[in-house]
């Protein structure tokens, strides 16, 4: 459905590639998570796919076509198959949330009896039914962002990219989010969402790319936020991802499918590792070659100290007499 091949761009020449040399594909009807540190080109990749860069390097090919061969002229058509969601919504906010949904099939010249019979199926499907003469200032976020992907999905798109569209809402509503982007993936669209958000990542269990620095550094199936690379002290990841192991780029064009452990007491995202070659440097667990577990929380790093504090919260959902 997505193909990239050996794709890389800078947005000047000074800078750094925003996107090196990235090898991949994801599948119709896939659910892909696509992860990694503000600047590592997640947004550049979604960019691309929308045609609104074409690459220096390298080929992108979207639902078989090629991008670069897309003429200007129909690149809005082209982008009709592509439904997109940010974390600022971006809705309309003098029109209703009926006719926010409205507006993406009038624009493409939908009839009036099309959009009768669809606006109100997609806000039924984002449960928002009930709402649709509200403003968006009358809704809350996470409605805010049902209405933003009731509107990307109307046309029935076969790729759906979200870009932190959990960004700005609070757990619970992201939950809430998740479980309509998993059934407009279950319903058939191809779903690419980047995201910060582990929580999210790990509560749903799907094919997990990781950026760093423009260049693919995971690519597992099943996935979790936390990878199952072994910690590189600082010194020695450089070397170690130029001599390819553990850390360096996995092959392009798939997921690995390496298959979750039950064991994942080991520090093992990039924060963790960083924290781990921090704490060597500084010799504070010069005994332990492992540091303790950090615990997240809606990314916090807490130290396991206070982490206990935290669990105790717990208790007062019952669990403690
Ligand atoms: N319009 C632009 N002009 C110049 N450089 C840009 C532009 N957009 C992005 N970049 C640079 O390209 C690199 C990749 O940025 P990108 O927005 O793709 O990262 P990201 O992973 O989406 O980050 P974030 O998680 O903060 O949204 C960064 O170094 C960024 O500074």
């Amino acid at each position: 459905m997505i193909r990239f091949e050996n794709v890389s761009i800078a947005y000047d020449r000074k800078s750094k590639p925003a996107l090196d040399d990235v090898s991949l594909e994801v599948n119709r009807g896939e659910f892909v998570f696509l992860v990694g540190s503000s600047g590592s080109g997640k947004s550049t990749f979604l960019r691309l796919v929308l045609r609104e860069y074409k690459t220096e390097h390298g080929q992108v090919y979207v639902a078989g076509q090629n991008v670069a061969n897309v003429p200007s002229w129909r690149v809005p058509k082209f982008r009709r198959g592509i439904g997109v969601v940010f974390q600022d919504f971006r809705l309309i906010n003098t029109k209703t949330v009926f006719a926010n949904v409205a507006y993406a099939m009038q624009v493409i010249g939908k009839s009036r009896a099309a959009i009768r019979t669809e606006v109100p199926r997609v806000l039924e499907l984002v449960g928002l039914e009930g709402k649709e003469r509200r403003l968006p200032t009358e809704l809350s976020g996470g409605e805010q962002q049902r209405v933003a992907i009731a509107r990307a999905i109307v046309n029935q798109p076969g790729i759906l990219l979200a870009d932190e569209p959990t960004g700005n809402l609070d757990p619970t509503t992201s939950a809430g989010i998740m479980e309509i982007l998993d059934k407009i993936n279950q319903n058939g669209t191809t779903v690419v969402m980047a995201t910060h958000d582990d929580d999210i990542v790990n509560s749903m269990r799907k094919r997990v790319i990781e950026l760093e620095f423009g260049r693919v550094v995971r690519d597992e199936a099943r996935a979790q936020y936390t990878s199952m690379m072994p910690i590189i002290p600082a010194a020695a990841a450089g070397t170690a991802a130029k001599a390819g192991g553990a850390g360096a780029p996995t092959a392009a064009g798939g997921p690995s499918g390496v298959e979750p452990s039950a064991d994942d007491g080991a520090p093992q995202t990039r924060r963790q590792r960083a924290v781990s070659a921090f704490a060597d440097s500084n010799a504070v667990t010069k005994e332990d070659s492992m540091p303790p577990r950090l615990v997240r929380n809606r990314g916090r790093v807490i130290p396991p100290d206070v982490a206990a504090g935290t669990a105790n919260d717990f208790s007062r959902n019952g669990d403690q007499p």
